[in-house]
């Protein structure tokens, strides 16, 4: 796993003043308007959802610490979930940015912990934790992971957090401190299991954030060659969450290897569609004027927190300087820069200090970052589920933002039937000229703009997804990821 120069990067050590380690932003004003959003829950017997956090009946350090967080009533995905995870079940689930998949999961599966007693162990040579997550990118898993340590804050539960860029003897040492939750990226994670480190006989639970780009064909290999670890009960003997905004069809397919029969399938609104608290303005752009638009679009924004998405490492860069250069304090976030870069990249633009973040995909999923309110897709991605990722780093919560994109009909003419479809879905304006691209780019068959156009639905009810999404490339493939953009 080794790549390149050895790594001696070590992250900053944490502060364990409650009032960092409880920051939060506030919902937003259509933080109510979750409760609007249709669910549907599918397969066998599903438990009755709850209203309340109360009605969680967690126990009295988790439910301080969920107040001390600011939750004072559950999300969808939470209400559904919670009883899900509660009663046992596996779990697919997908819910729409933002909306609070993270703690649907920590708070059931912490819960269970706590109520069994579980204690961090003592210094071993070899730790046995109860829980993996595992999640695409660097800076997921250690958002993951600082939740975690949020809600088991106080508690003799300890979370631990392995992945790619820093010191390996680091993680080591801080993994035999104890370890119940182990968060991790896929490569660094099989890295420590495979140097013995981690005993994989105890784990009851198995999470998958972002699952369906864990299972896309990047991390397929890696999810199977974890779940085929020695040691690592079958899927009978755990319990398999999956959590995702988005789920092609082909993937839920095979996610179904990981999952028990009846496992059950959660839908938060439409599988795949945008959270319609962001507003989507598609600019029709050339290759050659984007440059001035964009600084035409962060003339408008102002200072407010904006990222840039762009395919390549290399245009993150271009970018990033020509900001500079025009004055406009800008940072920058991909897979050439060193975790440390990464790491600072991302304190600064979460502390303002850089109002403007450009980025590659690898920022595209995941990141909850306060009063970001603009999202630019300065280039497009090949696929739409990857948008519907990106703007979805704003309009968080229940709180507003704007997502403008900026569509070249030259190189971004097979995205525009999808595009046209999320925006329709999200009720956002169409332009007519997209409209026309799209139909000039498909012809007239199954296009239907202003018609229902996700199907949000289970893949074992069979055939009824309606959308464009019934293959999903992988990221690699796609280019997604910023062409050769690594994601761990
Ligand atoms: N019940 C709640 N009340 C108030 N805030 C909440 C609640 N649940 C979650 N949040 C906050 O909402 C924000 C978004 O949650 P989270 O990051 O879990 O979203 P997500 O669904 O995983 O999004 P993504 O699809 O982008 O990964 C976080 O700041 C989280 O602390």
């Amino acid at each position: 796993f080794s790549r390149g120069p050895k790594v001696t990067y070590v992250p900053p050590a944490l502060s364990e003043d409650e009032s960092s380690i409880f920051a939060h932003y506030e919902s937003g004003i259509n933080f109510d308007k979750y409760d609007d959003i249709l669910v549907d829950v599918s397969g066998h017997d599903p438990p009755k959802a709850i209203m309340t956090f109360e009605e969680a009946a967690l126990c009295e350090s988790l439910n301080r610490n969920v107040s001390k967080s600011g939750y004072k009533k559950p999300t969808p995905v939470q209400k559904h979930g919670i009883p899900i995870i509660s009663a046992g079940r596996d779990l697919m689930a997908c819910a729409q940015t933002g909306s609070g998949k993270t703690a649907a999961f920590l708070l059931p599966i912490l819960q269970r912990l706590m109520a069994d007693g579980v204690a961090a162990s003592q210094f071993s040579e070899v730790q046995e934790p109860e829980v993996i997550v595992v999640a695409p990118t660097r800076e997921l898993i250690n958002q993951i992971y600082m939740e975690a340590r949020k809600f088991a804050h106080g508690t003799c539960v300890r979370p631990v957090v392995v992945y790619g860029g820093i010191s390996t003897g680091y993680t080591i040492r801080e993994v035999l401190k104890g370890c119940n939750v182990l968060c991790g990226t896929p490569g660094r994670l099989l890295d420590i299991i495979g140097r013995g480190k981690i005993g994989l006989s105890k784990v009851r639970y198995l999470v998958l954030d972002e699952a369906d780009r864990m299972l896309d064909m990047g991390f397929e290999p890696d999810m199977r060659k974890l779940v085929s670890s020695p040691g690592m009960p079958p899927k009978e003997d755990r319990q398999t969450l999956m959590f995702s905004a988005t789920y092609p069809e082909d993937i839920q397919r095979l996610a179904a290897d990981f999952l028990k029969t009846d496992y059950l399938f959660l839908a938060v609104g439409v599988v795949g569609g945008a959270c319609s608290d962001v507003e989507q303005v598609v600019v029709q752009v050339t290759k050659f004027s984007k440059r001035d638009q964009l600084l035409e679009v962060l003339k408008t924004t102002g200072t407010e927190r904006t990222m840039v998405f762009v395919e390549t490492k290399r245009q993150a860069d271009f970018i990033a300087t020509f900001l500079c250069q025009e004055k406009v304090p800008t940072t920058s976030i991909h897979g050439d820069r060193e975790q440390r870069e990464r790491e600072q990249a991302l304190g600064d633009f979460r502390s303002g200090k850089c109002p403007v973040l450009v980025a590659t995909s690898v920022a595209a999923r995941g990141l909850d970052i306060k009063d970001v309110q603009h999202v630019v897709n300065f280039d497009l991605p090949n696929n739409i589920d990857e948008y519907v990722h990106r703007i979805g780093r704003t309009g968080r919560c229940g709180n507003t933002g704007k997502a403008v994109c900026f569509f070249d009909p030259e190189a971004d003419g097979n995205l525009a039937r999808s595009l046209v479809k999320v925006l329709s879905g999200a009720q956002q304006e169409v332009p007519k000229w997209l409209e026309e691209v799209a139909f000039n780019a498909h012809g007239t068959i199954g296009f239907n703009p202003g018609g229902r156009v996700f199907a949000s639905t289970d893949s074992r009810k069979g055939g009824s997804f309606q959308n464009d999404r019934t293959t999903s490339q992988p990221a690699a493939a796609l280019g997604v990821a910023g062409d050769d953009d690594e994601w761990e």
